[in-house]
């Protein structure tokens, strides 16, 4: 139905107004307000027109009695809010507590100071009889228009609200996120659309990392808008703070994360910006993700490595002295910085299950040869198309698995003429196909990733 109430910051009131009415505030929030305390508990009552849709969806409970914890946990659902934004402004701390846990939810503002001015809707809400007159919306739509210095304020509270989340009972923060692993290399995963900065601190991930302080996780990583023409961008926290340029389990992790949050029903690539550059990931059908991860490097300097080159100006089977042993390593960036080794000089095979990786792990990452540290691949050839992996990384010790690893480690078979081009690559936590390509000289990476459980961590 439509206001008569003209004025510009409400455009359009519509839809069941004995339950719920959506409002276009001139600040393009779509809200939606309820007006009865009874219960709505079928979606399509609560849709909102096809040409309001992809909008950022705001939602007060003017009965501050919880109900968008269940019916708009439903709603929320629906394909129709697919790639909406769902800010929702809730009258009591309690409401931000359990809002931030909808996983579409993208910020929870508290708008407790704002609740004098709520009162207005409220207090009209009680006696709206049941089959309401359109008199009644109308009076309805003058007190809400009386709100409108205040849903200004709050498009800037929300603003606020990214980089100062709203403080909970005991003073601290809360942060939704997912948890995700590729082969069990595992991840927090953080819903950052919204913002190009991350929302927590380094330190702050160091903690969320924690395996029995946190969530536990080998990083965390954030979700941003995308730049340069791409669909998204990525960021991601080793669990030691640090920063790396890419992560491969990471955006397998990143790319079902995001299809699942756009509802994408069918397989989907998706351009993804990150520190290395751009990376396509795409979603199969079958939930797993084939990833073009792009060329690899191997200039030295730009690995970075102060190991010397070869005629060719790259670092292959050169030997490397730690803890006066010499190991044979060829060096690779995929975007990050990787040393493989099959082995010690003048040993054939080495024994993967005898190595002992927590010693020896940290002499290679924090070597002098590699001035931004490394992650360390020690590999098994079992057959030219069959290889075996353990890993060190820099930043997050031994992992059950490493994507740009393994890539790393392919391109590293091929270039000491031990295995084709194409391998399955077996990890801690299961096996990786990866493919070096001739004809683009880029490197295909195809592995799973799963989504484990959802949360609100306060920090
Ligand atoms: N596990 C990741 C790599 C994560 C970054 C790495 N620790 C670094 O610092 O470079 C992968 O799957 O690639």
């Amino acid at each position: 139905m439509r206001s008569r109430d003209s004025r510009e910051n409400f455009v359009n009131t519509f839809l069941n107004p004995k339950y719920v009415q959506w409002w276009m505030t001139h600040d393009n929030i779509l809200t939606l307000v309820k007006t009865q305390s009874i219960a709505c508990q079928t979606p399509s009552l609560l849709r909102p027109p096809s040409r309001l849709l992809r909008r950022k969806v705001a939602c007060i409970d003017v009965h501050d009695r919880g109900w968008i914890g269940t019916s708009f946990t439903s709603l929320l659902g629906k394909r129709y809010f697919a790639s909406s934004r769902i800010v929702v402004m809730a009258t009591s701390t309690f409401l931000v507590q359990r809002l931030a846990s909808i996983p579409q939810t993208s910020s929870v503002v508290d708008t407790s100071c704002f609740k004098e001015l709520l009162q207005y809707p409220y207090k009209h809400s009680r006696y709206v009889p049941y089959n309401h007159s359109h008199r009644s919306s109308l009076v309805i739509s003058r007190q809400l228009s009386s709100v409108r210095p205040v849903m200004s304020q709050v498009s800037v509270k929300e603003k606020q609200a990214t980089w100062n989340p709203p403080p909970l009972e005991n003073d601290k923060r809360s942060l939704h996120f997912v948890k995700y692993h590729g082969l069990g290399n595992d991840f927090i995963l953080v819903d950052n659309r919204d913002s190009k900065v991350p929302k927590i601190s380094p330190e702050e991930a160091v903690e969320l990392c924690n395996r029995n302080f946190g969530v536990g996780g080998d990083g965390v990583i954030f979700v941003l808008p995308g730049v340069d023409g791409t669909d998204y961008s990525m960021r991601i926290f080793n669990s030691d703070g640090s920063e790396p340029e890419m992560c491969g389990n990471g955006i397998r992790c990143m790319a079902r994360y995001i299809a699942k949050l756009e509802n994408a029903i069918e397989s989907r690539s998706y351009k993804i910006h990150t520190l290395a550059g751009l990376i396509v990931p795409c979603v199969r059908e079958d939930g797993q993700v084939v990833v073009d991860m792009g060329p690899p490097n191997l200039n030295p300097a730009q690995i970075p490595t102060k190991l010397p080159g070869n005629e060719k100006g790259f670092v292959v089977r050169a030997p490397l002295n730690v803890s006066g042993k010499t190991w044979i390593v060829t060096c690779v960036s995929m975007g990050n910085p990787h040393c493989v080794t099959f082995g010690e000089q003048g040993t054939q095979d080495l024994d993967l299950d005898a190595l002992p990786l927590e010693q020896v792990g940290p002499l290679f990452e924090h070597h002098q040869m590699f001035p931004a540290r490394t992650n360390t691949e020690f590999v098994q050839v079992l057959s030219p198309s069959h290889l075996r992996m353990r890993v060190w990384e820099r930043g997050a010790g031994a992992t059950l698995a490493c994507g740009t690893g393994a890539c790393a480690l392919l391109v590293a078979a091929v270039l000491e003429q031990r295995a084709g081009r194409k391998c399955r690559v077996d990890l801690p936590g299961g096996p990786l196909e990866i493919e070096w390509r001739e004809d683009d000289n880029h490197v295909y990476m195809t592995g799973p990733a799963e989504a484990v459980f959802s949360g609100t961590a306060f920090l």
